[in-house]
């Protein structure tokens, strides 16, 4: 069965920590596609601090080299927030009866019960959860209990993956990497560099348009 896997973000900027996770993804996990989703509008935080255009342009760049990694840029096309569901039912209208994997790391999957619709996500996606320093199960707060139900409810093998279309969570290590976008802005803004967190490619553009000062 064809399997892509689905990563979303406000990419604000893309990271090492989003790219290493997909790609580690996309290798053990056996995808033939990873589809990088630059939300427009984030659910429940802050707008970006940089526009879309901006945003995508950095993802286009981080990304061009690695083959099997594609932008898909419907939530910039759409109007209103960028809700993952509506995102997830426009790629099972446009891609029919294959696997579909929304990727995410632990902290946003201990968000997921605050999501728009979310109990219909599983019913067209699967749900793959990346280990990320600092989030741990063990540790989730009264707020969060209701995905570690979740993950012990739906939790599957990997080979999940190839034989349904969706409906099983997946949890995976990846190689632990504490970069998150709020630390590189803070560190831009404050003067510093986030060479070496960031792709060169990345870093050359924010320096060229002076972004997160
Ligand atoms: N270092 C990391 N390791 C694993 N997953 C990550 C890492 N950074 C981000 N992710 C995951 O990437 C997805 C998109 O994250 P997002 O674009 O919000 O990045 P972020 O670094 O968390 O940004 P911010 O600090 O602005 O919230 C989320 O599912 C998040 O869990
Ligand atoms: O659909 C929702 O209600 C929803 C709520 C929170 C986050 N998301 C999506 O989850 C992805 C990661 O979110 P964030 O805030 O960590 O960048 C990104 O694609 C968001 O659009 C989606």
């Amino acid at each position: 069965m064809r399997s892509i896997g689905v990563f979303g973000g406000t990419f604000d900027p893309i990271h090492f920590g989003h790219l290493r996770a997909a790609l580690e993804l996309y290798e053990g996990l056996q995808f033939d596609e990873v589809r990088l989703v630059p939300a427009s509008i984030p659910p429940h935080r802050d707008e970006p601090s940089v526009d879309s255009g901006q945003r995508l342009a950095m993802v286009e760049a981080a990304i061009s080299e690695q083959p099997d990694f594609v932008i898909d840029e419907r939530e910039l096309r759409r109007e209103g927030p960028s809700y993952m569901v509506d995102t997830l039912q426009s790629m099972r209208d446009d891609f029919g009866d294959i696997s579909l994997s929304l990727l995410m790391g632990l902290d946003a999957f201990l968000g997921l019960p605050r999501w728009h619709r979310w109990e219909r996500i599983l019913e067209l996606a699967h749900i793959v959860v990346a280990h990320r320093p600092g989030w741990h199960l063990d540790e989730a707060e009264e707020a969060e209990q209701r995905a570690v139900e979740l993950l012990e409810e739906r939790r599957a093998e990997a080979t999940i993956l190839q034989e349904r279309p969706a409906g099983g969570i997946v949890l995976r290590a990846v190689t632990p990497l504490a970069i998150s976008a709020t630390a590189i802005r803070r560190l831009i803004g404050e003067g510093h560099s986030a060479r070496y967190l960031i792709p060169d490619a990345v870093w050359h553009m924010i320096e060229k348009d002076q972004l997160y000062r």
